[in-house]
């Protein structure tokens, strides 16, 4: 009986493997007609169908669009080739413009693409991630978003307002996507480094929900970008022409009311939708996590994404030294930041030590081993600092007789540097070159023969040091990733000295996937694990021994396949999936690891222009 049954389930694996689903759309190029309920210009202004110049004479006597479009039929390669030749020519007539004028220019170019040809605008970005990336994400994001006001032309996203009260469950009835799968929510309180940004914070989701579609290959129709604004605590923008509410913050019960309100909405319309939360201030960053994890299918990106990512590199750097793994509980650890990310970072690394092979056994790893010094702006924190939060006790120094180095409350990072000698060196302060030549140079004398400089701070701006820093002060030996891109560094020998990104772009696109297919109820710290471990065993030995701890932006939907892979098979073994539309957990449950790749990779959309056929 059994045996019928297994036979049934391969054979339905063998299904899903070998089709795709019309709207979702896997990498095939074909793609099924779509029933379209508008004719003439309404298609023409709507960049979800638009097809400009490439739609088939047979469409627009179909659609009502003859005579409303230039006669030749353009192909989709031909259109492609033209953006990305005005590309090329918007870089070369803004050579000599300052930075910011030349990212804005290009944020620019690519927005009105993808407010006129949604297709289009996503190949370029899939095929172009690594040059693309810096613009619709970070750095050029944080431009973005400090200027919104003033860049605003079309909406994208959602809005819920403290003004919204009572409203939200029929408002979110007003989205005019059926389905929706992935949801990323700011309230604008911590945009990357940049602080305070209030409603022009919305940037940020839609910036991550275009990774979503490049990486995880998110139907772009399925993706919402929401801002929750409860007003801003930024002086400035309250008194500039911000398009968002000119209040300050709410706080307490009231702001947990509004999110929790705006929780309920999405839950009810879509109850499978997973939700994002990014870039709010760390008090509730934590408390939301707290108080929806086990409710809802959601994570907070900053703690949880960020951690999985910095933990890869963490194993990397050991790695790097040619140590085992084991040897993780070993490393000397300076954390620069104590927030979200900070805090989610040690958390996730202190849980990994823990979980490092031989070394479990009773008293070896207690809570008591402390690998880390953490740093916030008041300088080192020790037990004897006043109100200090629980989340940060746990890695405070005790400086008791088991403590050698003599360090104090609140000494300094070179201090610290100097005495602790640590193996890695890890900013997530928001603090632009915090890493100073000084104590760069004396990371010179860590125990480490390839000391780790991790600059995670967002955007470029507020990496804590550069990577020509790193090479020139620490060594040539040293290992570097920051979290907004750099170029390598041609060393003495015309080896590369590698800039590394570490963003938790790596790894948030394929958490969402992961849960998403696997119908997950909650995102486990063990899906988590799982995300992580497979994002550092992603890279080879060679590579490693060159410095490369990250692989290359370019394959980033290869990557978010095994990560969406991992996550799913993690939700599966704790017992949280319960599959998709048009898969039974039972079926994941039967795949074998590089099964489950390959279905992560064949349910990706992919752009390609469908038939259009009219539904009148
Ligand atoms: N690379 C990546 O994937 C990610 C990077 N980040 C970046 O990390 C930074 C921090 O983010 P959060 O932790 O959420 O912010 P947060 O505001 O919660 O925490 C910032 C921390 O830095 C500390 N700090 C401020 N000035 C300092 C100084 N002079 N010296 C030492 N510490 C100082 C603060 O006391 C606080 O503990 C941001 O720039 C953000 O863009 C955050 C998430 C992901
Ligand atoms: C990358 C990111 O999530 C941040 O800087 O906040
Ligand atoms: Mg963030």
């Amino acid at each position: 009986m059994w045996r019928h049954a297994a036979a049934r389930r391969s054979a339905q694996i063998r299904r899903l493997l070998s089709t795709s689903a019309p709207s979702s759309g896997a990498g095939s190029a074909v793609r099924g007609p779509c029933i379209v309920h508008k004719r003439g210009t309404d298609i023409l202004h709507d960049p979800w169908y638009n097809k400009d110049t490439a739609f088939p004479l047979t469409e627009r006597d179909r659609l009502g669009l003859r005579g409303l479009l230039p006669p030749r039929v353009m192909s989709f390669e031909q259109q492609y080739e033209r953006f990305i030749n005005s590309y090329h020519s918007l870089e070369h007539n803004t050579q000599g413009e300052p930075d910011s004028v030349v990212s804005l220019a290009k944020w620019r170019i690519l927005n009105r693409l993808h407010d006129r040809n949604e297709t289009l605008y996503y190949r370029v970005l899939i095929d172009n991630i690594k040059d693309f990336a810096p613009i619709i994400y970070t750095p050029t994001v944080g431009l973005v978003c400090e200027n919104y006001s003033g860049l605003f032309r079309r909406p994208r996203g959602m809005y819920f307002s403290a003004k919204d009260k009572g409203e939200m469950m029929s408002m979110i009835y007003n989205w005019p996507a059926e389905k929706v799968d992935m949801i990323v929510v700011t309230d604008g309180s911590r945009i990357l480094g940049l602080g305070d940004l209030g409603v022009q914070g919305i940037g940020i989701p839609i910036g991550k929900l275009d990774v979503y579609v490049a990486a995880a290959g998110i139907n772009p129709q399925k993706v919402l970008p929401i801002m929750l604004d409860v007003g801003t605590n930024n002086e400035e923008l309250l008194e500039d022409k911000l398009c968002g509410l000119r209040q300050p913050r709410l706080e307490g019960e009231e702001y947990l009311a509004v999110v929790d309100e705006f929780m309920e909405a999405v839950h009810a319309r879509w109850p499978k939708a997973i939700v994002q939360f990014e870039d709010f201030q760390m008090k509730w960053a934590f408390e939301t996590l707290q108080r929806y994890r086990s409710r809802f299918c959601m994570f907070n990106d900053d703690v949880q994404g960020t951690a999985g990512v910095a933990l890869a590199g963490l194993l990397g750097a050991v790695r790097a030294q040619g140590r085992p793994l084991a040897d993780f509980t070993k490393q000397k650890i300076v954390v620069v930041g104590a927030g979200s990310a900070g805090i989610g970072v040690l958390n996730m690394a202190k849980h990994a030590m823990l979980r490092m092979p031989g070394t479990h056994k009773i008293g070896e790893l207690g809570e008591g081993h402390n690998q880390f010094w953490v740093l916030d702006k008041d300088g080192l924190i020790t037990k004897s600092r006043k109100d200090l939060d629980p989340a940060v006790a746990r890695f405070a120094r005790g400086y008791g007789p088991e403590e050698v180095e003599d360090l104090h409350e609140g000494a300094s990072l070179v201090e610290v540097v100097k005495k602790v000698k640590p193996h890695v060196l890890l900013g997530l302060s928001g603090v632009g070159g915090i890493f100073n030549e000084e104590v760069l140079k004396a990371m010179k004398e860590s125990d480490s023969p390839c000391p780790a400089i991790f600059a995670m701070s967002n955007p470029t701006t507020k990496a804590e040091c550069t990577p020509e820093d790193v090479f020139k002060h620490v060594g040539e030996n040293a290992v570097f990733a920051s979290g907004s891109p750099f170029s390598n560094v041609t060393l003495s020998n015309g080896r590369k000295g590698y800039a590394n990104q570490a963003n938790n772009m790596y790894l948030f696109p394929g958490i969402g996937l992961g849960a998403l297919l696997s119908g997950a109820r909650h995102i486990s710290d063990g899906m988590l694990h799982a995300a992580a471990e497979c994002l550092a065993s992603y890279i080879t030995d060679d590579a490693i021994r060159k410095g490369i701890l990250f692989p290359s932006i370019s394959s980033i939907r290869h990557i978010t396949a095994r990560v969406g892979a991992a996550v799913a098979r993690a939700a599966v073994d704790e017992d949280l999936a319960e599959g998709c539309p048009d898969l039974d957990p039972r079926d994941l449950r039967s795949m074998s690891e590089s099964d489950t790749v390959d279905y992560v990779a064949r349910k990706m959309w992919y752009p390609v222009y469908s038939p259009l056929v009219n539904d009148k």
